[in-house]
């Protein structure tokens, strides 16, 4: 990937929330980038720290939490040198926009889908020369190409109007409609049926081509990974265990919580009708140990693992593997 095409580039993020219970540090010195128009996926169990990383680029993280560190560079602009009014101003709702997993805390209940896409046009830099009615024109095209068939007339409903998947529809038009250079998903479509989040995906994949965007796409569901994202990162208790093209990702998982993760996908296993799990638990965010933070649950574990964090090294071209034993692992795997 050359410099030029990069939109986001995340450097040493670390970010803690504090609460009465000590301190979790949520994310530790993450980095990433993001090309113009690629679809990343962040990929984790819950607690991971994915929600975190979409809300500090936004900065709509909650009070207790704080930035301990790193640079948030979207177009080489550092945003956490930004202060609030330009934040708001120039970047939430018109460079970058957010679908959330749960459309209904994202839809007020009490306005219409219009009155709502229309505040978003408002406080949008691409609407300011346009009129209300041209704006109602412009929402109406972008609910029927977010696939909402009878636009003009169900454009003036209520949220709970909809069904669970033309709410996330009126979620990305109103996303889309900012026009915006980067979207943070996160997991949009956990909450829906298979079937319509495969269309969800297919709307989301058709969306990003045509009005140039790109994504991090944030999910706990390897399967949606696989299905619509470019590259992909895997985090494992605040930290990026691994980068790759999500093919690698599959066809040569390097670390040990990648490789556990692909075991436990349905249907990947011989023993296709137990699920398999990793064993034991996520570290405690608020008590890491001093080592690799998968140390606990890994089966390859050694000495090392224990006394050093381990940082991510190229294993391949584009791909990053943040474990001592890899050199070992992938040996083994070339030979069976
Ligand atoms: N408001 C909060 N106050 C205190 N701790 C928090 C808060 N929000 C998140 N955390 C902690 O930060 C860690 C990362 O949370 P985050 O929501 O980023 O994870 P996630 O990967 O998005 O998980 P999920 O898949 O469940 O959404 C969690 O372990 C959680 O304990
Ligand atoms: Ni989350």
């Amino acid at each position: 990937m050359s410099e030029d095409s990069t939109i986001l580039h995340i450097d040493g993020l670390s970010v803690e929330y504090h609460t009465r219970h000590g301190s979790a540090r949520a994310l530790n010195n993450i980095t990433f980038s993001l090309a113009e128009q690629e679809i990343f996926g962040l990929v984790g169990e819950s607690g991971s720290g994915k929600s975190t990383t979409a809300k500090t680029i936004l900065q709509i993280l909650p009070e207790a939490a704080e930035i301990e560190g790193g640079r948030i560079l979207f177009k080489e602009e550092d945003l956490l040198t930004l202060d609030e009014k330009e934040i708001n101003r120039d970047y939430r709702g018109n460079e970058i926009s957010m679908v959330i997993q749960n459309p209904q805390n994202a839809l007020n209940p009490v306005f219409t889908v219009k009155e709502q896409l229309l505040d978003v046009m408002k406080h949008n830099k691409g609407y300011q020369a346009m009129n209300k009615k041209q704006m109602t024109e412009r929402a109406v095209e972008m609910l029927a190409e977010m696939g909402i068939a009878e636009a003009e007339s169900r454009i003036g409903e209520y949220p709970h109007q909809f069904s669970g998947g033309m709410k996330q529809r009126v979620m990305l038009a109103m996303a889309f409609i900012c026009n915006p250079s980067l979207l943070l998903a996160d997991e949009p479509t956990t909450a829906l049926d298979v079937t319509i989040e495969a269309q969800i995906l297919q709307l989301l994949r058709n969306s990003v081509d045509k009005f140039n965007t790109s994504v991090l796409y944030i999910t706990h569901d390897l399967s949606v990974i696989k299905e619509v994202t470019d590259r992909t990162a895997v985090m494992y208790a605040g930290n990026i265990v691994e980068i790759a093209p999500t093919e690698e990702i599959f066809s040569e998982p390097g670390h040990p919580y990648t490789r556990g993760l692909i075991r436990c996908i349905p249907g990947s296993s011989e023993r296709d009708k137990i699920l398999p799990t990793i064993p034991g638990r996520v570290a405690s965010l608020t008590d890491l140990p001093p080592g690799c933070n998968f140390y606990d649950r890994c089966e390859h574990g050694q000495k090392v693992c224990q006394k050093k964090q381990p940082q991510l090294e190229q294993a391949d071209d584009g791909h990053y593997v943040a474990c001592f034993r890899y050199e070992y692992l992938s040996s083994e795997v070339k030979q069976q």
